[in-house]
């Protein structure tokens, strides 16, 4: 092998990475942002929310475990690229079926190993999610200048629904609870609530936390109406996750939302469900700088003062200053003080913006999962 790079990575402003290409050959263009997690590459490239993303790992490591379906969020890796410090080696771990190097090529994902990440990441932080193109070219046959023209060319995530990309097609049942959950969490008592949840690019841990706390899960695709979700006469509305700008997917899920909100139901959302919670309750959002992309984020909650270590993936956030009377922030950011949980006061109406279910993270904000399952039991109790 000659030490010709064999991929490219090349930001709007110019900047050039050269690098070895890994996974699947050819060109992808895309934001790209930085997460910060030290373990759970499989689940972060799977996460249907990274659409129209390329991410890069501050952690050196990437690769070593190998991948293994159990760990797929999703059917196909989602995230446009991936940019490594160091190239991933093979796997070492008992449970992989095979080397992200050659899951990558088969899904036609594009990876850049030898970058500086350090330097990558401070520019990111700097001046803000960049747009590029990323190459992968096994001789290294690059046109510099026409990657940087198309990383300049691509419009952004600002404005863009990716949720319709990636929801379901068809409504499904979902009842797998298989996850390691920490002690005392979960009713176990399978089949008490029956769920709609609206796919707006939802990962499977969502659904199986949902399955866990004792949820018959119905997944619905993001286009859905009030009617079909009235049709399956649900006792809990859940929004999921999903890729995009919470504005764009509004248009259509925005008001359906409200008219759940309306009916009495318990609705939860997380993420881009509770960004588009908070616009359906008279809230807007803003693009962040460089968003919060991790696995150890710091967040307080509201009641008691009490600190969360969340789980993050956004580059949107709910703009505070513009939530309605009526609507509480109940937790907040402490890396940066940005909302991170809303309540519709005195109602079973809650949202975090943060992930709760995990993977890759951990568990603190399990409790949430109970929280609806108690909100859909109160409501049960309620009901004439
Ligand atoms: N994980 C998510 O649901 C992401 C929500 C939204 N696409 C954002 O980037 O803010």
């Amino acid at each position: 092998m000659t030490d010709r790079p064999t991929a490219c990575l090349a930001l709007a402003d110019g900047t050039i990475f050269l690098g070895r290409g890994f996974g699947a050959t050819g060109e992808a263009v895309a934001e790209l942002c930085f997460n910060t997690a030290m373990t759970g590459y499989q689940e972060i490239m799977t996460d249907p929310s990274y659409a129209g993303q390329v991410v890069t790992f501050t952690f050196p490591h990437v690769g070593n475990v190998g991948v293994t379906p159990e760990d797929d969020e999703a059917a196909e890796p989602v995230a446009a690229g991936i940019v490594v410090k160091w190239d991933p080696t093979e796997p070492s771990n008992w449970r992989a079926t095979r080397d992200l190097d050659g899951w990558l090529a088969s899904r036609g994902r594009i990876g850049i190993g030898g970058v500086d990440t350090r330097r990558l990441t401070r520019a990111i932080r700097q001046q803000g999610a960049p747009h590029v193109a990323l190459a992968h070219d096994p001789h290294g046959d690059f046109d510099i200048e026409a990657l940087v023209a198309k990383a300049r060319a691509f419009e952004g995530l600002v404005g863009m629904d990716l949720a319709r990309d990636v929801t379901t097609a068809q409504s499904y049942r979902w009842s797998e609870t298989k996850w390691a959950w920490p002690d005392g969490y979960g009713s176990q008592d399978t089949h008490k609530y029956k769920v709609v949840a609206l796919d707006y690019g939802a990962k499977r841990n969502i659904l199986r936390s949902l399955a866990h706390v004792g949820c018959d899960v119905t997944v619905l695709p993001a286009t859905a109406t009030a009617d079909d979700i009235r049709a399956l006469g649900p006792d809990g509305v859940f929004l999921s996750n999903g890729p995009g700008d919470p504005a764009a997917t509004g248009e259509y899920a925005v008001p359906v939302i409200r008219e759940m909100v309306e009916d009495g139901l318990p609705v939860f959302g997380i993420c881009l469900g509770h960004q588009m919670l908070a616009m359906a309750l008279g809230a807007q959002t803003i693009k962040m700088n460089h968003g919060h992309h991790g696995a150890n984020h710091p967040v307080k909650r509201s009641r008691d003062g009490k600190v969360e270590i969340t789980s993050m993936n956004h580059g949107f956030t709910v703009d505070s200053q513009t939530l309605p009377d009526g609507v509480e922030e109940t937790h907040i950011s402490l890396f940066d003080g940005s909302n991170c949980g809303i309540r519709l006061s005195g109602k079973p109406v809650f949202s975090v913006q943060y992930h709760p279910e995990a993977s890759p993270g951990p568990h603190d904000s399990a409790y949430l999962f109970d929280d609806f399952a108690a909100a859909m039991d109160e409501r049960k109790r309620d009901a004439p």
